[in-house]
């Protein structure tokens, strides 16, 4: 596959990336929902628009930019408008994807799943004070969320590379259920979702000098990681594939 990309290689990192993930939960978990974080009547300051977290990752977001994260295609804003340029001298990423690719983003419903269903899930109730870091961690969960999801542009690329006849003719006629057929190994799906289960576990249990008293206790439920990759991940970083897919021949 050309610049060494190949499907097997962008598992890898999906693998990889599975690890940032559920680290970055376990760390928006210490904190409760902290409610105040997402209300927009919470912040009474010109300075902040909308909610906390809004501001936080919006004016984040502004200082990346200047530091050229978003120079890379693999990186996606929350908030594209008005983006400071980057002052850093430009890197040659390698080009891999076809150049429509780059309209491609998918933030604005990673946002709205993030925080209208998969927060609730893992977040317990209530409210211990610490919105700034309760923002931050947000932050943290959606950059990870985003950069995995977007990475179904580079899969959809290898995939169409290795088999174009395939991919072509449904392409063409603008089919979304065939391309999604097309896409979709289940044995893969199930695979990453018995996978994050079991990091969940791995990663988020005490680790205590005598034995293992606590058994059973984990920072995120195993199962609930396991449901977001099943219920929204993947099905997002699907979509990303079709989307991708459909613009392959423009
Ligand atoms: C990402 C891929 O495409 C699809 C999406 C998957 C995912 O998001 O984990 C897994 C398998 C495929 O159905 C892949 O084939 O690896």
């Amino acid at each position: 596959m050309a610049n060494g990309v190949t499907l097997e290689s962008l598992r890898q990192s999906l693998i990889r990336q599975e690890d940032t993930i559920i680290f970055s939960l376990i760390e928006r978990a210490r904190f409760p929902s902290n409610s105040p974080t997402y209300n927009e009547s919470y912040v009474a300051t010109p300075t902040f628009s909308g909610s906390l977290v809004h501001s936080v990752v919006k004016e984040t977001e502004a200082l990346q930019a200047k530091a050229g994260r978003y120079a890379n295609p693999e990186e996606h804003p929350f908030f594209p408008d008005n983006l400071p340029p980057s002052v850093v001298p430009p890197y040659n990423f390698t080009e891999v994807l076809h150049p429509p690719a780059a309209s491609i983003n998918m933030n604005k419903d990673i946002w709205d799943m993030y925080f209208k269903k998969l927060l609730q899930l893992f977040a317990a109730p209530g409210d211990d004070g610490n919105y700034a870091s309760t923002a931050a961690s947000d932050l943290v969960c959606l950059q990870a969320l985003s950069r995995r999801i977007h990475y179904g542009k580079l899969v959809a690329e290898v995939k169409f590379r290795e088999s174009p006849e395939e991919y072509e003719p449904a392409i063409r006629a603008k089919d979304r259920d065939a391309l999604m057929k097309l896409l979709t190994f289940e044995s893969v799906e199930e695979g990453v979702k018995k996978r994050v289960a079991k990091k969940a576990m791995v990663f988020g249990q005490e680790v205590t000098l005598n034995n293992d008293d606590n058994k059973g206790k984990y920072k995120v439920d195993p199962f609930v990681v396991s449901r977001l990759y099943g219920d929204w991940i993947i099905p997002l970083t699907k979509l990303v594939q079709v989307e991708y897919l459909l613009r392959r021949l423009d």
